[in-house]
């Protein structure tokens, strides 16, 4: 298999070796012409047993008040900032955003200067850990300033707030949200990250900008997202589970790449060459991307991802939300109702209503249905490992490319 180039980057202190893998097409051992039908029968094959995924209800918002007095706000924990070879403001390639990322405590003298003590004029989001804010730093870089719901960090955000911090300074890669700093102050809890300006993926198969995400910018999303698991799950020293890959935290940007964000929820995954996995003392996750697997045994592993990858995928090709409530009951679980489409030879029927079909579209669509599946499968052991699934998609992206252009 020819090892693809590297264009993301990566920390010079932290050996890692997960690839991070280039946005260009590249070629892959993977023969999308020659076993297509052995595929496509093998995979139909699963496709009646597909285990329907339900998922505890998602932890209830609740909004809380987080004292605003910052009398004793330290200007001092400045001082208390780790030690880094550069200064917080002194590392920013521009005003705009390409500073680099690191471990760096902010004061709340900063953050409340960064937000307009957290005007709710720079309020872009509201989720389940807290509120997030558009925010200036004194060097320029335009960040995103998450601020923890109080009731979240009496609950257990005290454990959820420092695995995203350790998570968040471990990792860097093109297709993740950047971590800036933190502050933890008394009751606050706050996340300084990239600002990533153009929504989420869910927004855009939603068109709440009133436009359509076409079916090449959906693939790029689908191998940016695969690229940013892959660079996750194959980290050298201690690979790490995303545990809430969906939709609405996958950022986009102004040219609609991904960013995958929110590592609140991330582990460090065990020993794998042991076979050991994270056990789990409570399901986290959002319902309709939980794996099964994991439901049943409670046992984490990469192999979660993936399977919520698979829901991800189908979500990108029919443009629906794993559950749609107000649908009639086959087609309430989009991904058993999409899969079974599949199955039957009917793929185009579940192919989101607002995509042009074309050969192309047709052809990218039922190669990306058959990926979902493979990652859709009930049993952990049967799924492919992302890597694998980045392969797959740049071998669609290839031949769609090809079809695309010999169609015109
Ligand atoms: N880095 C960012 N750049 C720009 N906007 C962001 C960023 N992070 C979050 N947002 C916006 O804030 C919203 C809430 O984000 P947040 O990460 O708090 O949600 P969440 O806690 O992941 O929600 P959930 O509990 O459903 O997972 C997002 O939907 C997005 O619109």
């Amino acid at each position: 298999m020819k090892t693809p180039p590297f264009v993301g980057w990566r920390r010079s202190s932290t050996p890692a070796t997960p690839q991070n893998l280039s946005h260009s097409t590249s070629s892959s051992t993977y023969s999308s012409s020659t076993s297509t039908s052995s595929r496509r029968s093998a995979a139909r094959s699963v496709a009646d047993a597909l285990v329907a995924c339900f998922a505890p209800p998602e932890p209830e918002k609740s909004s809380s008040y987080v004292s605003n007095d910052y009398s004793n706000a330290s200007s001092s924990s400045s001082q208390k900032r780790r030690s880094t070879n550069r200064s917080i403001y002194g590392s920013s390639n521009t005003s705009t955003g390409t500073r680099e990322s690191g471990n760096v405590k902010f004061s709340m003298a900063e953050i409340l200067k960064a937000t307009r003590n957290f005007s709710p004029s720079l309020k872009v989001g509201q989720g389940g850990f807290g509120t997030v804010y558009k925010a200036v730093l004194e060097d320029g870089t335009i960040v995103a300033v998450k601020r923890a719901k109080k009731i979240m960090y009496d609950n257990h955000l005290g454990v959820e707030f420092q695995s995203e911090v350790q998570t968040l300074e471990r990792i860097e890669h093109l297709n993740l949200v950047k971590f800036y700093g933190y502050l933890e102050h008394e009751d606050e809890r706050i996340l300084v990250v990239e600002y990533v300006p153009n929504g989420t993926l869910r927004e855009h198969l939603d068109c709440k900008n009133g436009n359509i995400l076409d079916f090449a910018s959906r693939l790029d999303v689908a191998i940016d997202v695969a690229h940013a698991v892959t660079y996750l799950h194959m980290y050298t020293d201690h690979p790490i589970i995303h545990r809430d890959i969906k939709s609405s935290n996958i950022l986009l940007t102004e040219n609609l790449r991904a960013k995958v964000a929110d590592f609140g929820f991330a582990r460090l995954a065990a020993d794998t060459e042991s076979g050991a996995t994270h056990v789990s003392t409570q399901v986290k996750g959002t319902a309709g991307y939980l794996d099964p697997e994991y439901l049943q045994t409670y046992q984490l592993t990469d192999k979660s991802d993936v399977y919520s990858f698979g829901v991800l995928l189908v979500e990108l090709v029919t443009g629906r939300r794993p559950i749609e409530p107000k649908r009639e009951l086959k087609e309430r679980l989009t991904a058993r109702w999409a899969m079974k489409k599949f199955s039957n030879g009917e793929a185009i029927l579940a192919l989101d209503p607002r995509i042009v079909r074309c050969p192309a579209n047709n052809f990218a669509m039922e190669k990306i249905f058959e990926l979902s599946l493979q990652c859709l499968a009930p049993h952990r052991k049967s799924r492919p490992p992302m890597r694998q699934c980045a392969e797959i998609l740049w071998s669609i992206r290839k031949d769609y490319k090809e079809l695309l252009t010999s169609n015109i």
